[in-house]
């Protein structure tokens, strides 16, 4: 079965205090991940040794960057390396976010970039991709959010492709409390895996995880993650709730 991920993105929230009281919560709060499931919490830069020892030996569980850079090290200033995330036991990275895309002008090519080298580390990337509301009204999400698979994703290996996480976010669900129906989350996930078995077969893209973002919280996730190519979530707000994130846990199929 394909990995079933709920991934928590506090995104530039909380102080480190509310941060560490914050997983405190989750870990009090009855959970549990079978071994096909996971919670990844994607914190900010400054909170990941924190995040990481509060974390260290519970099964299942990851702590990831937000970000990383594509250089390997050097006169980057600001920038941290996969290098650097990886000396502190971080394994996972989310990618190409929209709020990266828009206010970082990150492209599909600088993420393929970031893509490669997070995979040379041997890291797990969760890419994200999705559509604006210009788009969606215009009835062409298919077609845009294929290009980005195939603008920063396409040169990989089969081998390669099936070690990185999708997270398809529409970006008019992010934040505003309207969530994809889970008819839309569906049909877009479908077409996203028919995509990935067009180039690289149906058995590779049948491994590969796709979660949903945009307005999941505890009452819609179970139903959202229901969906057959539905594997999960990639969670913004509601991440920042124990009580709401564990039972958004607790939704996985
Ligand atoms: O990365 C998470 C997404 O941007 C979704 O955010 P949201 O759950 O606050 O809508």
């Amino acid at each position: 079965m394909r990995k079933q991920i709920a991934a928590a993105n506090w995104k530039m929230n909380l102080t480190i205090q509310q941060g560490e009281q914050l997983l405190n919560d989750i870990i009090a709060k009855p959970h549990h991940l079978s071994a096909h499931q996971q919670a990844v919490f994607a914190v900010p830069f400054p909170y990941l040794a924190m995040a990481q020892a509060k974390m260290a030996g519970k099964d299942n569980v990851f702590i990831a960057a937000q970000n990383c850079y594509t250089k390997k090290s050097g006169a980057y200033t600001g920038e941290t390396s996969v290098e650097m995330l990886q000396s502190l036991g971080i394994q996972v990275v989310v990618l190409g976010h929209s709020e990266r895309r828009e206010y970082f002008n990150e492209s599909n090519q600088m993420l393929a970039d970031k893509v490669n080298i997070v995979l040379e580390y041997n890291c797990t990337p969760i890419f994200c991709c999705g559509e604006a509301l210009a788009i969606r009204e215009a009835g062409t999400q298919n077609e845009y959010v294929a290009i980005q698979l195939e603008e920063s994703l396409f040169h990989l290996s089969a081998e390669q492709i099936q070690k990185v996480v999708i997270a398809y976010e529409p970006i008019w669900a992010i934040g505003t409390g309207k969530t994809a129906s889970s008819e839309q989350a569906q049909e877009m996930h479908a077409h996203l895996r028919a995509v990935l078995a067009g180039k690289y077969g149906a058995s590779v893209a049948d491994n590969i995880s796709i979660l949903y973002g945009g307005s999941v919280k505890a009452s819609n996730a179970k139903e959202i993650f229901s969906q057959p190519d539905v594997d999960g979530g990639l969670v913004g707000g509601a991440s920042l709730i124990a009580d709401e994130f564990v039972a958004i846990i607790n939704s996985l199929k």
